[in-house]
């Protein structure tokens, strides 16, 4: 097949994370006979450098007529000054909204082979597959906000249109999955909440295979890390899936290895691992790539329908995981080209196995 991926390397690790997650799509095409064609843009504050806009109009167009978009990340501390009147996470926003990318899917994982990086013990860990559906085009992120010398307000708004359209997602994946929904909110004191838990209830009714139950979001924070395997889908507002969903990388070991696919109506979807530009290791080549391929295997699977390709890419990457070399959040001392060369390598190996696996299935006839 054909298609158009717009990449968006950003900020800090960003350029990093992205380069190794092409390297692997274009390993795929390689093997798989696809063409990629790929168009690189500004997002963040290399945006604003350059252009003064965190979300320049030509970035805006060519992300709006793609197949896909893949990001790496966007900010630091250059462009972090509070008073400062445009920011990079500005152009992140604005581009999630004009893409109308609403359902975020975060899924996570824990390798067998790092449960010791979690701060959780072997049997807390074991069964951990957990799918976040985070809601990522409304709430507190969006609404208006005001401020004067001494005081601040951001609004947090939802309608029932968005809460039920990133619902519906959330009960369509657990039907794929092990039917079970957790719909996390603060309906205790929010009304915002009440509308979201009001909502839930009302969509469930068309969901009866499909178990539901609610949790309080400080309370999901505790359950989490004590029981982390209960969980199937979880689905909740954008602030509230922002941080647990940092709080669910922890137990993965690092937050450098989950990825996201963010999704609307339509194929084209927006990619990107859920750390960010992590200045602190910027520049240094250490990055762990992992968050960024296996968004990259997302992409495969949701904008492209190449499911085969993606569980190929997810295979690698599992491989890596298992026997190295890893990068230094997870315990070795691997750079990012180094992690890349190794799922380029494992992708070829799983490549030529599966077809040997085939050739030898037709010979058998
Ligand atoms: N999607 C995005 O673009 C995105 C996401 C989160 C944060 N940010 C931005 O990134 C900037 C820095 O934010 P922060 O420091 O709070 O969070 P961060 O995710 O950038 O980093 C937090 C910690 O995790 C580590 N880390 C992150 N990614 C890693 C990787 N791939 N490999 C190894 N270690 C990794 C970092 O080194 C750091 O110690 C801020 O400007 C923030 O707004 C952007
Ligand atoms: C950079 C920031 C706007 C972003 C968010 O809060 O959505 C990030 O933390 C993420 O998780 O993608
Ligand atoms: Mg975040």
């Amino acid at each position: 097949m054909k298609a158009r991926i717009v990449t968006l390397p950003g900020d800090g690790v960003g350029p990093e994370v992205t380069a190794a997650a092409v390297a692997v799509l274009d390993a795929v095409a390689a093997h798989y006979d696809h063409t990629f064609d790929y168009e690189q843009h500004l997002i963040g504050g290399c945006a604003i450098d350059a252009t003064g806009e965190p979300l320049p109009a030509d970035a805006l167009a060519a992300c709006k007529s793609a197949d896909a978009v893949l990001l790496g990340a966007v900010g630091g501390p250059k462009w972090s000054d509070p008073s400062a009147p445009v920011r990079p996470e500005q152009g992140l926003l604005a581009l999630r909204a004009a893409l109308g990318v609403y359902a975020n899917l975060r899924p996570l994982q824990v390798h067998p082979a790092l449960t010791a990086l979690s701060p959780l013990k072997d049997d807390k860990l074991r069964n951990v597959d957990v799918l976040f559906v985070r809601e990522l085009t409304g709430g507190a992120y969006f609404g208006a906000k005001t401020r004067t010398v001494d005081t601040a307000t951001d609004e947090c708004k939802y309608t029932v249109v968005e809460v039920e359209r990133v619902v519906r997602r959330a009960f369509e994946l657990a039907r794929g999955r092990r039917h079970k929904v957790t719909s996390v909110d603060k309906a205790n004191v929010l009304e915002t909440s009440r509308l979201w838990r009001s909502t839930v209830q009302r969509i469930a009714a068309d969901y009866p295979d499909v178990k539901l139950e609610h949790q309080l979001v400080d309370s999901m924070a505790m359950l989490l890390l004590t029981q982390p395997a209960s969980y199937d889908v979880v689905v909740t507002e954008n602030l509230f899936g922002d941080i647990l969903t940092d709080e669910a990388a922890a137990l993965a070991g690092s937050l450098g290895l989950l990825p996201s696919a963010s999704l609307g109506e339509g194929a084209r979807g927006l990619y990107e691992p859920i750390h960010g530009s992590a200045p602190d290791i910027a520049g240094k080549g250490v990055a762990n790539p992992v968050g960024a391929i296996l968004s990259a295997a997302m992409l495969l699977r949701h904008s492209l329908g190449l499911e085969e390709e993606a569980g190929a890419v997810e295979a690698a990457v599992e491989h890596v995981l298992e026997h190295g070399p890893r990068s230094r959040d997870i315990g070795g001392d691997a750079g990012t080209a180094a992690i890349r060369e190794a799922v380029v390598a494992a992708l070829d190996e799983h490549v030529a196995n599966s077809e040997a696996f085939f050739s030898g299935a037709r010979a058998c006839g």
